[in-house]
C-alpha cells in the first residue's frame, strides 16, 4: 500500500474513532443525569464568576442561591466551585460524602500564612492531619483539657473584669474586641506555653489584635491567582505580597514565644505544657515525626483561630443586646435568679442558665463566625442530589445564608435567643450535628476547637451581662452593625460601650 494512502486511512479513522467519542460523549452526558453540572450565574470570559462575588461574597452567594438554588456552580478562572447554601445540601456534602471532600484546596493562605501547609487546618487528611488533631484534643481542645484550664479561664475572666471596673471609675468606654482578645490570648498562651503571653493591654496586645484581624481577613480573600494559577505571579489584588509581610511579623513572634519558652524549661519540670508535649514529639522516633515547621504553624493555627472566633460572637451578642435591651435584662434576670450577685458566673452555673445558652446560639445563628466555613475540596468526581461534582471542585458551605434562611428560620433577621427555648431548636446543637446551625462547620473537618469555643462564648458572654450594665459611649445614637467580609466575620466598627459594675463588690 502507497504511503499517502496509508496515512490517509489512518487520518480517516481517527477522525471516525474522535467523531464517535464526541457522538457518545453528548450522548452520554444527556443520558445521564449525574453529568448536570448544578445551575449558576454565567460569569465572564477566562475570569468567570470571579467578579460577582464583590466584597461581600457571603451576601451575594446568598443571592445568588435565592436565584439558583441549594447547589449553585461557579466556573472560577479555571477551577470549579459549587456553594451549598442549605441544610439539606450542607449535610449531602459534610456528611453523606464527608470522606470525599475532607481536605482543604492549596490557595496563597495555605501556602504563605501556614507554612506550605505545614499546619492542622490545611494539612491533608492523613496521618500527619491525625496526630496534631490528637494532640490538640489531648492537651488542650478536648473535655478533660478544657476541664483542667477551667482554673486558667476563672483568674483570666477575673483580671478582665477588674479592668473594665476601673475603666468604668475612669468614665472611659471599653474597647470589645481588644480586650477579648487580650484575654484569649493570655489564656491560650498559659495553656500552650506555661505563661501569659501579654503582662498588660496596650500597644502589644492591640498590634496582637490587628495582626490576627490582618491575618483571618487576608486568608478569607478570593484571591485571583488561587483560581487562574498561570497569572498567580501578577499578584494582581497584591494578596501574596501583604501574606508574606504578614507572616514575616507572624514568624518573629512566635519565635520569640518559643525561644522564651526554651529559656524557662527549668521552671517547668514535672509539669510540662503543650508546647513541652509537642516538642517531645520532634524527638520521639516513633511518633508523628513532627518538624519544627509544623509546631510553628500549628501555634499559628491555635493563637489566631483560637481568639478572633470567640472575641466576634460575643461582641456580635453584645451588639445586638446594646439594641435590645430586653434581651440583656432577660439574660441578667436569670443569672440573678440562679447565682445571685455576690459573686461571678462559674462554669457548673452555664448548664442551668437555658436563656444565656439560646443567646449564644442565636448568636452563632446570625452572625456565624465564618460566613463560608472553611473551603474543601472534591478528592474523587461524585454525584449530589443528581448534579455531576468534578474531581478537585472546590466546595463552599454558606453557613451565614443557612442561618438567614426563611424557609428555616422565622423572622431571620430579628435577633431572638426566645427562638432556641422550645420546639426542635432547643435540642439543637451547634457542633455539627443539626445542619440548621453549623457554626463550627461539620464532619472530619469541623471545628477542632469547637468545645473550647463554645466554652468560651458562655463563659465569657456570660459573665460579662452578670457582671455589668452596658450602654453606648455617651454621643453616640446609632450602633453600627456593618459587617467586614473576611475568614472571620469582624464588625466593621469594632464595638466600645460604657460599662456599670452591677454586683457586689466584693463579687469583682
Ligand atoms: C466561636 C468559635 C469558633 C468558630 C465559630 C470556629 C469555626 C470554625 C470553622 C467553621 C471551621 C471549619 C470547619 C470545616 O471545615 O467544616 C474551623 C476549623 C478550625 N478551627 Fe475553629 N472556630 C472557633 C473556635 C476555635 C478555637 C477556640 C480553636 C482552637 C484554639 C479553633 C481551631 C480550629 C482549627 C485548628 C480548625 C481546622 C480543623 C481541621 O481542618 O481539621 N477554632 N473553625
Amino acid at each position: 500500500m502507497a504511503i499517502d494512502t496509508l496515512f490517509r486511512e489512518i487520518a480517516a479513522a481517527t477522525l471516525v474513532f474522535l467523531l464517535t467519542r464526541l457522538f457518545l460523549g453528548s450522548l452520554l452526558l444527556l443520558l445521564k443525569p449525574a453529568c448536570k453540572l448544578p445551575p449558576g450565574p454565567k460569569g465572564w470570559p477566562v475570569i468567570g464568576a470571579l467578579p460577582l462575588l464583590g466584597t461581600m461574597p457571603h451576601v451575594s452567594l446568598a443571592q445568588m442561591a435565592k436565584k439558583y438554588g441549594p447547589i449553585i456552580y461557579l466556573k472560577m478562572g479555571t477551577c470549579d466551585m459549587v456553594v451549598a447554601s442549605t441544610p439539606d445540601s450542607a449535610r449531602a456534602f459534610l456528611k453523606t460524602l464527608d470522606m470525599n471532600f475532607s481536605n482543604r484546596p492549596p490557595n496563597a493562605g495555605s501556602t504563605y500564612m501556614a507554612y506550605n501547609r505545614q499546619d492542622m487546618v490545611f494539612a491533608d487528611y492523613g496521618p500527619r492531619w491525625m496526630s496534631l488533631r490528637k494532640l490538640c484534643n489531648l492537651h488542650m481542645l478536648g473535655a478533660k483539657a478544657l476541664e483542667d484550664s477551667a482554673g486558667i479561664r476563672a483568674i483570666e475572666t477575673g483580671l478582665m473584669v477588674r479592668a473594665m471596673c476601673e475603666s468604668s471609675q475612669r468614665g472611659e468606654a471599653v474597647v470589645i474586641p481588644e480586650m477579648l482578645t487580650f484575654a484569649m490570648a493570655n489564656i491560650i498562651g498559659q495553656v500552650i506555653l506555661g505563661h501569659r503571653v501579654f503582662g498588660e493591654k496596650g500597644a502589644e496586645s492591640n498590634e496582637f489584635k490587628d495582626m490576627v484581624v490582618e491575618h483571618m481577613t487576608l486568608a478569607g480573600q478570593f484571591n485571583v491567582g488561587d483560581f487562574i494559577p498561570a497569572i498567580a505571579w501578577i499578584d494582581l489584588q497584591g494578596i501574596e505580597r501583604k501574606m508574606k509581610r504578614a507572616i514575616n511579623k507572624w514568624d518573629a513572634l512566635i519565635r520569640k514565644m518559643v525561644t522564651e519558652h526554651t529559656e524557662l524549661a527549668h521552671e517547668r519540670e514535672g509539669n510540662p505544657d503543650f508546647l513541652d508535649v509537642l516538642m517531645a514529639n520532634t524527638e520521639n522516633p516513633q511518633g508523628p515525626g513532627l518538624s519544627m515547621t509544623n509546631i510553628k504553624a500549628l501555634l499559628l493555627d491555635l493563637f489566631t483561630a483560637g481568639t478572633d472566633t470567640s472575641s466576634s460572637v460575643i461582641e456580635w451578642a453584645l451588639s445586638e443586646m446594646l439594641l435590645n435591651s430586653d434581651i440583656l435584662k432577660r439574660a441578667q434576670e436569670e443569672m440573678d435568679r440562679v447565682i445571685g450577685r455576690n459573686r461571678r458566673l462559674q462554669a457548673s452555673d452555664i448548664p442551668k442558665l437555658p436563656y444565656l445558652q439560646a443567646l449564644c446560639k442565636e448568636t452563632f445563628r446570625k452572625h456565624p463566625s465564618t460566613p463560608l466555613n472553611l473551603p474543601r475540596m472534591a478528592s474523587e468526581a461524585c454525584e449530589v442530589d443528581g448534579y455531576y461534582i468534578p474531581k478537585d471542585t472546590r466546595l463552599i458551605v454558606n453557613i451565614w445564608a443557612i442561618g438567614r434562611d426563611p424557609d428555616i428560620w422565622e423572622n431571620p433577621l430579628e435577633f431572638n435567643p426566645e427562638r432556641f427555648l422550645s420546639g426542635k431548636p432547643a435540642k439543637m446543637d451547634p457542633r455539627g450535628n443539626d445542619f440548621e446551625l453549623i457554626p463550627f462547620g461539620a464532619g472530619r473537618r469541623i471545628c477542632a476547637g469547637a468545645r473550647m469555643g463554645v466554652v468560651m462564648v458562655e463563659y465569657f458572654l456570660g459573665t460579662l451581662v452578670h457582671s455589668f450594665d452596658w450602654k453606648l459611649p455617651d454621643g453616640m445614637v446609632e450602633l453600627n452593625m456593618d459587617e467586614t467580609f473576611g475568614i472571620a466575620l469582624q464588625k466593621a466598627v469594632p464595638l466600645a460601650a460604657m460599662v456599670t459594675p452591677r454586683l457586689h463588690p466584693n463579687a469583682l
